[in-house]
């Protein structure tokens, strides 16, 4: 793994190299690993070196190509069997996300596809195919922009929690596409960004690229939304998600709950952008997403600073589940759903 500045995207391949934008430097430092095994790939993903549902994804494709392009197999059925060991190994990074597993799943499903082929093949498949992942996210979020569109009026007050941005995408983001489109339109929507302890993506990457566009963007706590409710500051909630389950209940950034309660006790609309690759309709309701729970450091340390005793204990979930009767609607790139009908989005 090297290094070097340079700003771009989250995820690039480049070459034969896969660079990452280690977004554990941002905003102060624009740092880019040049990434060369499945092992540095299952690493970035782990430490949120690359992080944000679609932004797994992307970077396990890529991943799955660099751990086997050097392999040797005496055939396609021999290929396989080490692609799915390589998948399932990349699988094992993180848990909530649904994106990384349909992003392995899509790729194991192209080799299948292409059947008895020469391995040689076999291998530009794979890469192809994590090409394409990449590919469509962009399109998929500036629709799923678009339709968030039709739901904001120019002048509207959003606040949004996490990084659902284009840091965790191929660009645009999910639930900050209408952000970045809604300027490309002159309008002048203002937006306020949760922080989102205690990895503070809200601060150090929500304000970081929304600013860096342009776009009216207001940093707070996380226990000022109230407030900001309250104070008639705020029109609409958007957020992004980690997996939607088939009764429309959603797992997001820990945090997205209590403003999902916030919201409703304020009479003010709480949408979700989901794309179709972050529904999961094999999952019947939120109570069996896996919830990822990371290290107290995170909290006992944040950003390097001891901030609690020493042996604390501490509960440190990454991610919370809003129930389906919180959420006023799921955005997708095919529409605009009731939660409780989002088995109807996926066409
Ligand atoms: C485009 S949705 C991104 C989604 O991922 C974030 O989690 P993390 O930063 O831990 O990967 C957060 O839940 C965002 O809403």
């Amino acid at each position: 793994m090297t290094t070097s500045s340079e700003v771009f995207a989250p995820v690039k391949w480049e070459g034969d190299a896969l660079l990452l934008l280690d977004q554990t430097r941002l905003p102060v430092e624009t740092i880019v690993l040049t990434i060369e095994t499945a092992e540095e790939v299952w690493a970035a993903i782990r430490h949120l070196q690359v992080r944000g549902a679609p932004a797994i994804g992307m970077a396990a494709a890529y991943g799955l190509y660099l751990g086997i392009r050097q392999l040797e197999a005496a055939d396609a059925g021999a290929f396989r069997e080490l692609l799915h060991q390589r998948a399932d190994y990349l699988a094992t990074a993180r848990p909530t996300a649904v994106n990384l597993f349909w992003a392995l799943d899509r790729v194991k499903a192209r080799i299948d596809q292409e059947g008895e082929k020469p391995v040689d093949v076999l291998k530009a498949a794979v890469l192809d195919e994590a090409l394409a992942i990449q590919r469509e996210d962009a399109e998929v979020c500036r629709t799923i922009g678009e339709n968030l569109l039709t739901l904001l009026n120019d002048g509207m007050g959003i606040l949004t929690h996490c990084n659902p941005g284009a840091l965790a995408t191929a660009a645009y983001g999910t639930a900050t596409a209408p952000f970045y489109l809604a300027k490309e339109r002159g309008w002048n929507l203002k937006v306020y960004a949760d922080e989102t302890r205690p990895v503070l993506q809200g601060a150090r990457l929500t304000a970081y690229e929304l600013q860096q566009a342009g776009i009216d963007v207001t940093l707070i706590c996380d226990n000022m939304a109230a407030m900001v409710m309250a104070q008639g500051k705020v029109q609409a909630v958007i957020v992004g998600t980690d997996r939607v389950a088939a009764n429309g209940d959603v797992a997001n950034k820990i945090g997205t709950y209590g403003v999902a309660v916030l919201a409703k006790a304020h009479g003010i609309p709480f949408y979700v952008a989901a794309p179709l690759s972050s529904i999961d309709l094999e999952t019947a309701t939120g109570a069996e997403i896996p919830i990822e729970e990371r290290p107290a450091e995170e909290i006992t340390h944040g950003l390097g600073k001891q901030v609690a005793p020493d042996g604390i204990q501490v509960y440190n979930p990454a991610f919370d589940v809003t129930p389906a009767a919180y959420i006023t609607a799921i955005v997708t790139e095919t529409g605009i759903f009731k939660p409780e009908e989002i088995g109807k989005a996926k066409p």
